[in-house]
């Protein structure tokens, strides 16, 4: 072993050893960085022009182009930001910008100024004293010609970085091994080679020096072998014989919040609003009982205070579940019993009208602001129940259905809104302008906005507010889940002054406390309805390493609603497990067949969450009936009707 070997061997060891004291040395280089840092955001702050540019810049990256609603609430918010600014000299308090705080974050209390200099010393230490010593020792360490050798048998790849000064020489080569497609060489040798389907043995041209490959594909194995660094030099070096997942080339990766000690905003902290008495008298009606059960009427219960008995039985600390009140009077009056009511209630034109064709959609487009009770399917909530119903199914999507994500957009529709003052929450419709979209926690949710924008353009009389709201109730129901209660009648926000506060999405990464702040704090909901509404959520769909940074489903079947979020949870055993692509960590069966994001985790190791998951997890109906209420109750948050049903106001 060179002498070289052995420090690179011991580096890491020695630096992590070294950490503590390793990171004081940075102290004075992070205090004269978070200094540069307030000076060049007072120089910002000042300069107006610079305002303007960035703002325009930054929403221009970031605001949704799919359709030409989003065009709209790009000139809106830009015009808006605008306006913002031009005052914003009068008084300083107010942050530069409500999204882009984050470039120019300054501490503004002593402990965020602390967190700072914490994670910024870990930062340079990493990056100084670990990361860049090690790419230089990997570099004189690794490079023999003899390691670079591909052995088609094991499907190994022993091979070192070549940083560009090695030789790769990928000897026995066998073109069908080869994925072309996803195949990327400098000199292409192998890409020809097994696009012209050689198949005899081929020896891939040596590359010439300061030629790295980039990645390639092996069919087999359906893996991507990256030579990109040290990583793929450290792998080989412990023999742990796992070649390097070359980043896909796809990923964008645009984390789900992750810690909320960096995320949540200075701006958030300050917009957030007093608690106030303002909440509707309807909605305190709705919230002042929280176990209530309210039953569809499509599916009636078969709950009885018997069941529940039994039900409490296995679990010593398990309150009686509270009888179910089958009428409950200011809900009712709230939310008619059957959907079809509600239809009847709008004012029909005869004779019914058909969906019009493309051509007259067209030209109804520019009609939009007219007077909608013109149109022709004007009050048609069934045709737009049947249009959200005919766009679900997309084959070339994720796994065929759009159901999963159209019903996560309606719950991120609803979940921002806060019972203290009354803000947030579908009404308004406020999740179709990019400042309340952008807000990290909708990463991914882009397909599901575009498709209902265009059911908007196909419908231009629904409000957004009901659409989004719509939206979810259809793809639960399509997805074979409950029929949830519904009515029309809300309104929509002319512009984007009411959109609530950024950062109110909840985080995956945390724990109960979070669970306990959002749903039983911030929304009023109970414990069982907590617990059904994440189980209904996540027992459908897949996370995304390209949008939240997880990986992988709940459930077998993805397109069904049922209870079998809460039986994998209670029946298999979970390890933490880390996402290759991104490096977020998360919960993975034992045979790795299902995930669980670290917050769902939550419903088994809480006791108080996991009697409910148990119960849930025994009976499917049960489960049913929680989340029918609770999603109903959701879908009413801050939308305060007057006598005929209709939202003429929102907080
Ligand atoms: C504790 C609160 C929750 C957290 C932290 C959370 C977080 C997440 C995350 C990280 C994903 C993966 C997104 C992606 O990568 O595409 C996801 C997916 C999903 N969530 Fe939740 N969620 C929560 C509660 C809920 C609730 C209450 C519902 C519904 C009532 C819900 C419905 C869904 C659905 C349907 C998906 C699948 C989307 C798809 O397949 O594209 N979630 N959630």
């Amino acid at each position: 072993m060179t002498f070289l070997d052995l420090i690179n061997d011991n580096y890491l060891t020695l630096v992590d050893l070294l950490s503590p004291f390793g990171r004081l040395i940075f102290i004075p280089y992070v205090l004269f960085r978070i200094l540069l840092q307030c000076a060049y955001f007072r120089l910002i702050n000042s300069i107006s022009l610079v305002h303007v540019f960035i703002l325009y810049n930054y929403n221009l990256l970031f605001s949704i182009n799919e359709s030409n609603e989003d065009n709209l609430t790009f000139t809106e918010s830009y015009n808006q930001k605008v306006h913002y600014n031009k005052y914003r000299s009068f008084d300083q308090s107010r942050p530069l910008t409500k999204n882009a705080h984050f470039m120019f974050a300054v501490p503004v209390s002593f402990q965020e100024f602390f967190n700072m200099v914490w994670w910024r010393t870990d930062y340079y230490y990493t990056r100084i004293a670990k990361h860049a010593p090690y790419c230089i020792l990997s570099l004189l360490t690794f490079h023999t010609p003899e390691e670079f050798v591909y052995d088609p048998d094991e499907h190994i790849l022993q091979s070192a970085a070549n940083h560009g000064k090695a030789h790769f020489d990928i000897k026995e080569f066998d073109s069908n091994d080869l994925d072309p497609a996803a195949s990327s060489t400098r000199n292409n040798d192998a890409e020809n080679a097994a696009g012209d389907g050689r198949k005899d043995e081929i020896i891939v041209s040596t590359l010439k020096k300061n030629e790295p490959v980039a990645s390639f594909r092996l069919k087999q194995t359906q893996k991507y072998y990256g030579l990109n660094g040290h990583e793929a030099a450290a792998a080989y070096k412990s023999q742990e014989r796992t070649p390097v997942l070359a980043p896909q080339s796809e990923f964008v990766p645009k984390p789900y919040n992750l810690s909320p000690k960096n995320t949540v905003s200075r701006t958030t902290k300050q917009r957030e609003y007093p608690p106030t008495t303002r909440t509707h008298n309807s909605l305190i009606e709705l919230f002042s009982d929280n176990d209530k059960i309210i039953v569809s009427t499509r599916r009636k219960t078969n709950l009885d205070v018997d069941r529940a008995k039994v039900l409490a039985e296995p679990h010593a600390s398990l309150k009686l579940m509270p009888a179910p009140k089958l009428e409950s009077p200011a809900f009712k009056d709230l939310i008619p019993n059957d959907n079809s009511e509600v239809i009847s209630e709008v004012p029909r034109r005869s004779p019914p009208a058909k969906r019009p064709s493309s051509r007259s959609r067209f030209f109804l487009h520019f009609k939009k602001n007219k007077d909608m009770k013109d149109h022709p399917t004007y009050g048609r909530y069934d045709l737009v129940r049947e249009a959200i119903k005919d766009a679900l199914p997309q084959k070339d999507f994720d796994d065929g259905s759009i159901a999963p994500i159209i019903f996560r957009f309606t719950w991120h529709c609803c979940a921002t809104f806060d019972r203290r003052d009354g803000t947030g929450g579908c009404s308004g419709g406020t999740l179709r302008f990019a400042q309340e979209f952008n807000d990290n926690g909708n990463t991914g949710l882009n397909t599901a906005k575009s498709y209902l924008d265009q059911i908007h353009e196909e419908f231009p009389w629904i409000s957004f507010a009901d659409l989004y709201t719509l939206g979810g109730v259809v793809a639960i129901e399509a997805l074979g889940g409950p029929v949830i209660p519904w009515k029309p009648g809300r309104t929509d926000c002319p512009d984007a002054k009411k959109v609530p506060p950024t950062g109110r999405l909840p985080i995956a990464t945390e724990g109960s406390e979070h669970l306990t702040d959002i749903f039983q704090v911030r929304l009023g909901l109970s414990v069982p309805e907590t617990v059904a509404l994440i189980g209904g959520g996540h027992s459908v769909g897949r996370t995304h390493p390209k949008f939240s940074g997880f990986l992988g489903p709940w459930t077998k079947e993805i397109l069904k609603f049922d209870n079998e979020f809460f039986k994998n949870l209670l029946e298999h055993e979970f390890h933490t497990w880390t996402v290759p692509q991104t490096g977020i960590e998360q919960y993975m069966s034992e045979n790795n067949e299902f995930m669980m994001l670290p917050i769902d985790m939550e419903l088994k190791t809480n006791p108080e969450f996991r009697k409910w998951t148990e119960s849930f997890a025994m009976d499917q109906s049960l489960f049913f009936n929680y989340f029918t209420n609770a999603f109903a109750k959701l879908l009413e948050m801050g939308v305060i009707r007057d006598e005929d049903g209709v939202q003429r106001k929102k907080i």
